[in-house]
C-alpha cells in the first residue's frame, strides 16, 4: 500500500471511529427513552383491568365498559407500537455500529464550489447537531449515483428538485466489520469486482442476504422503478431477481414512508421453504417484512375444507412419475387448456349466460325434510330483475332465504321433537332462559303464565340452536351448488364448443371423476375459484398496493389474470425466468411470462443476463443446456468444472455418501443431494440417514439448517447451496424436463457433481464437452 493510500485508510478509519462514537451517543439516548416506554408498557399491561371501568349490570354500563376497554387497549397498543419502533431503531444502530457504511462518493454539483462526501449505509445517521448526514440511507435519491455511475459526469433524480447534474470525483468501497475497515477500494466502472468476489465467494447461507453494498446498475433500475404499473423482470438463474425484489420492497417502504407500510405489500412465493429463506432480508435492512403467501395457500383458503386441493408439487410428482404416457398426455392437454386465457374467456361467457339460466342450487333441509327446495331457490333467483348482476341477485336470494329460515324457526317451535329436546336440556340452559326472561322484565312470579313463557323461550333456544348450521350455510352462500355449476362446463356439450383440445371428452371425464372424489386438481383450482367469484361477487382487496410475484414463470396466464382481478389497485412486479418454467415445461402450457394480458402502456420489462450465484465454470455448463444460453454472462469467479461421474446403480448411494463427506471436508457448509422426485428423496434419505447427519426436505418443510440435505428437484427452486450433488442425472431424459434439469443444476454456487447410472442424458447433447469433466 502506498503512503497516500495508507493515509487515506487512516483518515477513513478515524471517521469510522468518530461515527461509532456518535452512534454510541444516540444509542444511549434511545435506550433511556426505550426504557421509559418499556416500563410504561409493562405497567399498563399489569394494571390494564384496574384502569378500565368494568360494570356489566345494565346494558348502558356494558357499552361504557366496552368503550373503556377499547380506549385502554388503544393506548396500550400505541405504546407497544412506539416500543417496537424504538426497538427496531436500536437494532439498526447496532448494525450501523458494526458496519456503518459500505460506500462513499464525492459529488460536485454543477455550480457548487466544493464537493459533498456521501457515505452510504443501510440507514441514515445525522451528526450530533442533527444538521449533516454522517451516513446516507442507500435508498436516498443521491445514493443512486453510487449504483449508477463511475467517476465522471453523473446525475440523479430527486422528487423535489428533479434532475441534479454534476461530477463524481471519487467512488470508494469499504468492507467494515466490527467498526474496523477490513478492505477499501477506489473503483472504476462497476461496483467493485473485489467486493463482489468477496461476497460471492462466501459459503451459501440458509437465509438470503441483502445485497445493498453491491447492487448492480441494471438491478438498481428495477429496485427504484416507480413509473410502471406492471414491471416484468426476466432474468437468468442467479441474476439476482429475488434479491432485487426484496431490495425493491425496502426501497418502496422508504420512498413512500408514511403512506405505504409492510402490510400493503404482498409477495407470492413458490413454497414455504422459500418464505423462510427470504424472511431475514428486510429485518436486516431495518424494515418490517411484507406479507408473504404461496398462491396455493390462497387457493386452499378460498376453497376450504370441503375439497382436497391438489398442490402443484403433487401435480409435478404425477407428471414426473410418468406412470402412464396416455394419461399424461390427456392430463397435460387439460392442464394447458385450463391455464389459458381462452378458458378464462369461456368461463366469462358462461357466467354471463348464467344470468338468464343454468345456475344450480342446493336444497335446504332440516331434520330430513326439505324446507326450501333448490327448485324454489332457482325460481326465486330467476324471477329477480335480470338487469341486476348475478352477485346482487344472490344477495337478494340470501336475504330471502334468511327470512324464510326465521319463519321456519317459528313454525318448528311447536313441534313435538322440541318438547322432547327440552327435557334433555342442561341446568345452565334453563338458567339462561330464566335470565333472559328477567332481563325482559316479564318474569313476575311463579305463575302459570311465567311457565308458559319460559317453555316458549326454551323452545326457541332449542330450535335456533338446531337451525344455526343452516343460517351459517346461507350466510356463506353455500346454497349455491358451485361444484355442479363448474362441472356443467364439462358435462354439457353445448357450453364449450370452440377451441377444444383434442381429447376433450376424456379431459371432461377425468375432471368430473376428480371432483366426485372430492379432489380439485391444481389446474382446476383457479378456474373454479374464479367462477365462484363471478357468481358470488368478491370485494377486491384494496389494502394491498403492491404485489410481487417471484418465480412468475410458474403462473399461468389465467392465474395472473385472476390475481390482477383480486388486487385491481395494486402495482405488480413479476420476476421470473422462462428457462426455469418447470411446471409449464412439463406440460407445455403458456406461462404469464409468455402470454401476459395487459395493455402495453402499463408494462415495463427488464432483462437481467448477468448471473452471480455460480462459478464461471458452472454457468458455462448450465447455459449450454438452454436455448439462448450464450447470452448469459457469468460473474468471473473461478471454480472447478462440473463433474459427471458414471456409477453403477447399486453403488450410487455409497458414492453419494462418499462425495458428501468429501464436500464437507472441503469446507462446504450446505451440500444438497437433489433428487428428481420426492419418492426418490425419501429413498436416498432412508438409505443414508444413519450414515451421516442428514435433513430431508419435503413440501411442508418450512426452514432448513446448514449441513447435508436431500431435496426433490422442484422444491430447490429459488434457493442455493454451496455444493449440489445430482442423484442420477441420467433420468432427466424428456425434453419436457429440460427446464427442470437446468433449474437444479443452477442451484450450485461452488460445486456441481452429477452422478449418472445410464450415461449422459440427451438434454446434455447441446453442452460443449469442454464444459464438464466425465469420470
Ligand atoms: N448485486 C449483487 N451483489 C451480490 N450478490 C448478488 C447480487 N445479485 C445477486 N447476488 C447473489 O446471487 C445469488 C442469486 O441471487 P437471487 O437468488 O436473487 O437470483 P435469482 O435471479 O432470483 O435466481 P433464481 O432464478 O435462480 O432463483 C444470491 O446469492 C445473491 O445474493
Amino acid at each position: 500500500m502506498s503512503d497516500v493510500q495508507n493515509k487515506d485508510w487512516q483518515v477513513e478509519q478515524e471517521r469510522v471511529s468518530a461515527v461509532g462514537e456518535e452512534i454510541d451517543r444516540k444509542v444511549k439516548a434511545l435506550k433511556q427513552n426505550t426504557g421509559k416506554v418499556r416500563s410504561d408498557v409493562l405497567e399498563m399491561r399489569k394494571t390494564f383491568w384496574e384502569d378500565v371501568t368494568v360494570n356489566t349490570d345494565e346494558p348502558d354500563d356494558m357499552i361504557e365498559t366496552a368503550a373503556s376497554i377499547k380506549q385502554q387497549a388503544e393506548l396500550l397498543s400505541e405504546r407497544e407500537r412506539t416500543h417496537k419502533q424504538l426497538d427496531r431503531h436500536l437494532k439498526t444502530l447496532d448494525r450501523l455500529k458494526y458496519s456503518p457504511y459500505f460506500g462513499r462518493i464525492d459529488f460536485l454539483e454543477k455550480g457548487e464550489k466544493s464537493s459533498d462526501q456521501v457515505y452510504l449505509g443501510i440507514a441514515s445517521l445525522m451528526d450530533e447537531q442533527d444538521e449533516n448526514f454522517l451516513i446516507y440511507d442507500w435508498r436516498a435519491p443521491i445514493s443512486s449515483l453510487y449504483y449508477d455511475y463511475s467517476p465522471g459526469p453523473a446525475q440523479y433524480n430527486t422528487p423535489e428538485e428533479g434532475i441534479i447534474v454534476g461530477e463524481m470525483t471519487l467512488k470508494r468501497q469499504f468492507i467494515i466489520r466490527n467498526a474496523e475497515i477490513k478492505g477499501m477500494f477506489d473503483t472504476g466502472v462497476t461496483i467493485g469486482d473485489e467486493m463482489l468476489q468477496e461476497v460471492l465467494g462466501n459459503n451459501a447461507s440458509t437465509q438470503m442476504k441483502s445485497i445493498v453494498a453491491t447492487i448492480q446498475r441494471e438491478q438498481n433500475e428495477i429496485i427504484r422503478n416507480e413509473s410502471s404499473k406492471v414491471l416484468i423482470v426476466q432474468g437468468a438463474a442467479g441474476s439476482g431477481k429475488t434479491s432485487a425484489a426484496l431490495q425493491r420492497v425496502a426501497y418502496l417502504l422508504y420512498r413512500y414512508r408514511g403512506t405505504l407500510n409492510a402490510e400493503n405489500i404482498m409477495l407470492f412465493s413458490p413454497n414455504s421453504l422459500f418464505n423462510s429463506y427470504v424472511a431475514t432480508v428486510l429485518p436486516e435492512l431495518g424494515e418490517e417484512n411484507m406479507q408473504q403467501s404461496t398462491f396455493q395457500e390462497y387457493l386452499n383458503h378460498r376453497i376450504g375444507k370441503a375439497f382436497d386441493v391438489e398442490d402443484p408439487f403433487t401435480q409435478m410428482e404425477y407428471l414426473l412419475s410418468g406412470e402412464s404416457e396416455v394419461d399424461d398426455q390427456i392430463r397435460g392437454e387439460g392442464i394447458r387448456f385450463k391455464a389459458s386465457l381462452h378458458f378464462k374467456k369461456i368461463i366469462d361467457q358462461y357466467a354471463s349466460d348464467l344470468s338468464s339460466q343454468g345456475l344450480l342450487f342446493r336444497d335446504l333441509s332440516f331434520r330430513g325434510d326439505v324446507i326450501i327446495s333448490k327448485k324454489e331457490i332457482y325460481d326465486y333467483f330467476y324471477s329477480l330483475e335480470k338487469s341486476y348482476s348475478i352477485p346482487n341477485r344472490i344477495q337478494i336470494v340470501k336475504d330471502w332465504l334468511l327470512k324464510e329460515l326465521r319463519r321456519a324457526v317459528k313454525r318448528e317451535r311447536s313441534r313435538s321433537w322440541v318438547e322432547e329436546e327440552i327435557q334433555f336440556l342442561e341446568k345452565e340452559d334453563y338458567m339462561e332462559a330464566f335470565k333472559k326472561l328477567q332481563e325482559k322484565n316479564r318474569f313476575s312470579e311463579n305463575t302459570f303464565d311465567d311457565f308458559e313463557r319460559e317453555q316458549r323461550l326454551l323452545a326457541e333456544m332449542v330450535v335456533k340452536e338446531k337451525f344455526k348450521p343452516l343460517f351459517v350455510r346461507v350466510k356463506n352462500l353455500r346454497f349455491i351448488d358451485t361444484t355442479q355449476v363448474y362441472l356443467q362446463l364439462f358435462e354439457q356439450d353445448n357450453i364449450i364448443d370452440k377451441g377444444l383440445p383434442l381429447n376433450w371428452s376424456k379431459i371432461c371425464t377425468l375432471t368430473v371423476k376428480n371432483f366426485h372424489n372430492m379432489v380439485i386438481p391444481y389446474e382446476d383450482a383457479t378456474p373454479f375459484v374464479y367462477l365462484q367469484d363471478l357468481i358470488e361477487g368478491r370485494k377486491s382487496n384494496t389494502a394491498i398496493r403492491h404485489i410481487f410475484i417471484d418465480e412468475a414463470q410458474d403462473y399461468s396466464p389465467f392465474q395472473f389474470a385472476f390475481i390482477q382481478r383480486l388486487f385491481p389497485y395494486s402495482k405488480m412486479t413479476l420476476l421470473g425466468d422462462f428457462n426455469q418454467a418447470i411446471f409449464s415445461g412439463a406440460t407445455g402450457s403458456e406461462t404469464v411470462l409468455t402470454d401476459l394480458n395487459v395493455g402495453d402502456e402499463d408494462v415495463e420489462s427488464f432483462v437481467l443476463t448477468k448471473t452471480y450465484r455460480s462459478t464461471r465454470e458452472i454457468v458455462e455448463f448450465t447455459s449450454g443446456l438452454i436455448n439462448g444460453g450464450e447470452k448469459i454472462e457469468p460473474f468471473n469467479r473461478k471454480g472447478r468444472k462440473p463433474v459427471i461421474e458414471m456409477v453403477e446403480p447399486t453403488k450410487l448411494n455409497s458414492a453419494i455418501l462418499a462425495k458428501m463427506k468429501e464436500m464437507k471436508d472441503e469446507g462446504h457448509r450446505t451440500v444438497a443431494v437433489i433428487c428428481r422426485t420426492s419418492a426418490e428423496s425419501q429413498k436416498v434419505y432412508g438409505a443414508l440417514k444413519n450414515e451421516l447427519p442428514l435433513h430431508l426436505i419435503e413440501k411442508g418443510t418450512v426452514s432448513y439448517e446448514k449441513g447435508n440435505l436431500v431435496i426433490p428437484s422442484y422444491l430447490a427452486k429459488g434457493i442455493e447451496f454451496d455444493a449440489v450433488i445430482l442423484y442420477d442425472c441420467s433420468q432427466y431424459k424428456r425434453e419436457g424436463e429440460r427446464k427442470l434439469f437446468y433449474t437444479v443444476c443452477t442451484r450450485a454456487m461452488h460445486e456441481l457433481h452429477m452422478f449418472a447410472t445410464e450415461g449422459i442424458n440427451p438434454l446434455m447433447a447441446s453442452v460443449s464437452k469442454d464444459a464438464y469433466k466425465l469420470i
